[in-house]
Formats: C-alpha cells, sequence, structure tokens
C-alpha cells in the first residue's frame, strides 16, 4: 500500500513548483499588458485562449486529463485577465465610465421632478421624501411617460418604484432601464402601508369591488383571499384606485391605497393593516438624463448579458469575488426576441472611484457581451 505521507510530500513538492510557474507565467502577462497599455489591443483575446485550450488538450492524456487541462487553463487565463485589467486601470486607461461625473451633492432644488401616478401615490411620498420642498413636481401617467420626460429634459429626475420588499422587482422598470439611456442617481425606500378605503360609513358587507395597483393586490393576497366574493379590479396606481371610487361614490366599490390617498380623497379606512407583510417597503430610485454619482454614492448597479455558454455567469461574478467587491443584488430578465437568454442586473457595494470597482467593471465590459453601468448612487448603512 502506498503511504499517504510520502503521496502528500510529493504533492507538496510539484505544488510548489506549479506556483513557481505561474507566478512566472504571471510575470509574462504582465509584460502582454505593458504591449496592450501601450497599443490599446484588447486583454480578452477569445481566438487566442481557444486555441490554446485546444493544444492542451490535445497534449493531455485521457478523457479526465483533457476536461481539467481545459478547466484549468481557462482559469490561469481568466486570472491573467483580471491582473491585467488591474494594471490597465493603474495607469489609467479610460473604461465605460469615462463620462461619469462626480459631484459633492446632486442639484436638488428648483428642478423639475416628475412622478408616475396621482398625488397621494407612494411614488409622491418617495418624492417628498427624498426631495426639499423646493423642487416643481408633476405627474404622468406611466412609467414610460416619466422616463420620457427626463431623456426629452422636461423632467431632471424621475422618481419610479423599482422594488418592493414583500413582492419583489417592478419589472416593467427594469427594462426601461434597458430601452432608455438614463442613470439612477439616488434611491429612496418608503414604508408602504396599505389600507382599504371606501365612501365613509360604508360597512364591508356593502363592498363588492375592490380597485388596486396588482402590487398593493398582491402584497394583501391573503387578506383578499377571506373575500372571495370580492371582485378585484387592476388600476395604474394606488392613488387611482381611490381616485375612482370617491369620483363614482359608489358604496359597493373600495380602493386599497395608502391612509394619505385616503385623506386626500375623503375616504374611509375600513380596514387596516391588510398587508400580509408588516415589513413592507418600497425602494425607489431617482433617475438622471445625466451620468453624475456623489461623492459618497456606495452602491454600484450595472446590467449586463452573456453569451448562451456554460459558465458565462460564474466568470461574469468572478469579478466581483476576486476584487473583494459585495454583492447585494442579482436579477434576470428575459431579453425580448431571444428565446431562453437573459439579461441580468447587479448590485454591489462600491463607488466608481474605487480601483476594485474599476477592475471589476472593466472586466465586466469586456467579458459580457453588453454590459452598462446603470447608476451609482445610496448612502453607507449606517452601522
Ligand atoms: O496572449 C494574450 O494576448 C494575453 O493577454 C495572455 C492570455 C493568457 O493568459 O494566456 C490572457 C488573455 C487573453 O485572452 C489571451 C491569453
Amino acid at each position: 500500500m502506498t503511504d499517504l505521507l510520502e503521496c502528500r510530500k510529493e504533492i507538496d513538492v510539484i505544488d510548489k513548483e506549479i506556483l513557481r510557474l505561474f507566478e512566472k507565467r504571471m510575470k509574462v502577462c504582465e509584460d502582454v499588458a505593458e504591449y496592450k497599455i501601450h497599443t490599446g489591443k484588447k486583454v480578452l483575446d477569445q481566438k487566442r485562449e481557444q486555441d490554446k485550450i485546444e493544444v492542451l488538450k490535445e497534449s493531455a492524456h485521457g478523457e479526465f486529463n483533457e476536461l481539467g487541462a481545459q478547466e484549468l487553463f481557462q482559469q490561469i487565463m481568466a486570472i491573467s485577465r483580471k491582473r491585467q485589467y488591474q494594471l490597465l486601470t493603474k495607469n489609467g486607461v479610460e473604461n465605460d465610465t469615462k463620462d461619469y461625473e462626480m459631484v459633492d451633492a446632486l442639484p436638488m432644488t428648483g428642478v423639475n421632478v416628475v412622478f408616475q401616478g396621482v398625488e397621494g401615490a407612494y411614488s409622491y411620498a418617495a418624492m417628498r421624501a427624498y426631495f426639499s420642498d423646493a423642487v416643481n413636481s408633476y405627474h404622468v401617467k406611466t412609467f414610460r411617460d416619466a422616463m420620457e420626460e427626463v431623456a426629452s429634459g422636461k423632467a431632471d429626475y424621475a422618481v419610479l418604484p423599482i422594488e418592493n420588499s414583500t413582492e419583489g422587482i417592478v419589472t416593467d422598470i427594469y427594462d426601461l432601464l434597458t430601452e432608455y439611456q438614463l442613470y439612477i442617481v439616488g434611491e429612496q425606500g418608503v414604508k408602504v402601508e396599505h389600507v382599504l378605503l371606501g365612501i365613509p360609513e360604508t360597512s364591508l358587507d356593502e363592498i363588492k369591488t375592490v380597485y388596486s395597483h396588482p402590487q398593493a393586490l398582491a402584497q394583501c393576497k391573503k387578506y383578499l383571499e377571506s373575500h372571495p366574493d370580492w371582485k378585484i379590479v387592476k388600476t395604474e396606481n394606488t392613488a387611482g384606485a381611490a381616485k375612482k371610487v370617491h369620483e363614482e361614490m359608489n358604496r359597493s366599490q373600495a380602493a386599497i391605497a395608502s391612509r394619505a390617498a385616503g385623506e386626500l380623497y375623503g375616504l374611509s379606512v375600513m380596514a387596516e393593516n391588510i398587508c400580509y407583510n408588516d415589513q413592507n417597503v418600497t425602494r425607489f430610485i431617482i433617475v438622471s438624463a445625466h451620468p453624475v454619482y456623489e461623492k459618497s454614492a456606495a452602491k454600484v448597479s450595472v446590467c449586463f448579458e452573456l453569451p448562451h455558454e456554460s459558465g458565462t455567469l460564474y466568470n461574469m461574478l468572478s469579478h466581483f469575488i476576486y476584487n473583494g467587491l459585495s454583492m447585494t443584488k442579482i436579477e434576470s430578465r428575459p431579453i425580448t426576441g431571444k428565446k431562453w437568454e437573459y439579461r441580468f442586473f447587479v448590485d454591489f457595494e462600491g463607488n466608481l472611484e474605487e480601483p476594485a470597482v474599476k477592475n471589476a467593471l472593466r472586466g465586466l465590459e469586456a467579458e459580457a457581451n453588453r454590459m452598462r453601468v446603470l447608476g451609482n448612487y445610496g448612502q453607507q448603512e449606517e452601522q
């Protein structure tokens, strides 16, 4: 029988040799980086990598080692690229974020701010919480309209809901973010406490129809399930539902919306705390046409598409891990016109000024099919 200690000793010697050769190889890669910095040649050369893998596989013995060699050298070359991205950053080679401008603080007074919905909507509450009273605010009917207002320059900022802690992401906003060349410059959380609103002095057994936005209906689904005979009707926003009940003055109608919307439209609260999650918060983003970020910005949002190949997502995420960046969120959305292909949205902690962030973005930019930095915003969470 072979001796384990002997085997381990032999492995230690081999590993030392592998490490010596790895470091030797990395030194050569640094020379390659220098060449690429001077010539502007791209770090990633897929053809060269494929050719190398083929040659190495041919030299390997047996199927198992062929696959092993492929995986090993793919990793070695991925590390080589990451070292090269670091050197490019160190040498001040510009990347995709070169148009981003850092500011001490965003202009917040005398600006035009658009939100979707009507007054009394949660977007309105988010707008009020984020901006001072010194802004000119107005509302539009749809999320797309809000995006258009910013894209055309009529509004400086739009306030849009992107995620709810109970129901998850607002998919329309994710899709619109890829359609419009706009930037996330801020975020605001709003605690969402839905109530059932009706005509004053109406009782629950008079209700036949309940109006609200699909997200609010979903957040209150347990409550609605306890009233199976009610007809549920979707509206464009919660405050709009309250407005409708107020305008139609029909005692059989009720709306699910905020207490503030009820006050605005003179409706009574018929049931409180009807959302099944009492930690129900909606996160809103502040969108601008200008790629700016505040000095204190602590969160980066990116989106990218990937080739339909095994391991591509793993490779992309390795850029965050390798650069010590903490990923706080990942989402995917189907790409229209490309069946079973997805666009990924990742949030991670950092500021565009940090070398680690620059390195990771450089890697994503070079290795994803399409990559865009959606914004750098948000404050560091208080400890
Ligand atoms: O040969 C190059 O151009 C390199 O940058 C070196 C290297 C490697 O490590 O072998 C790394 C990245 C390229 O995608 C291809 C190969």
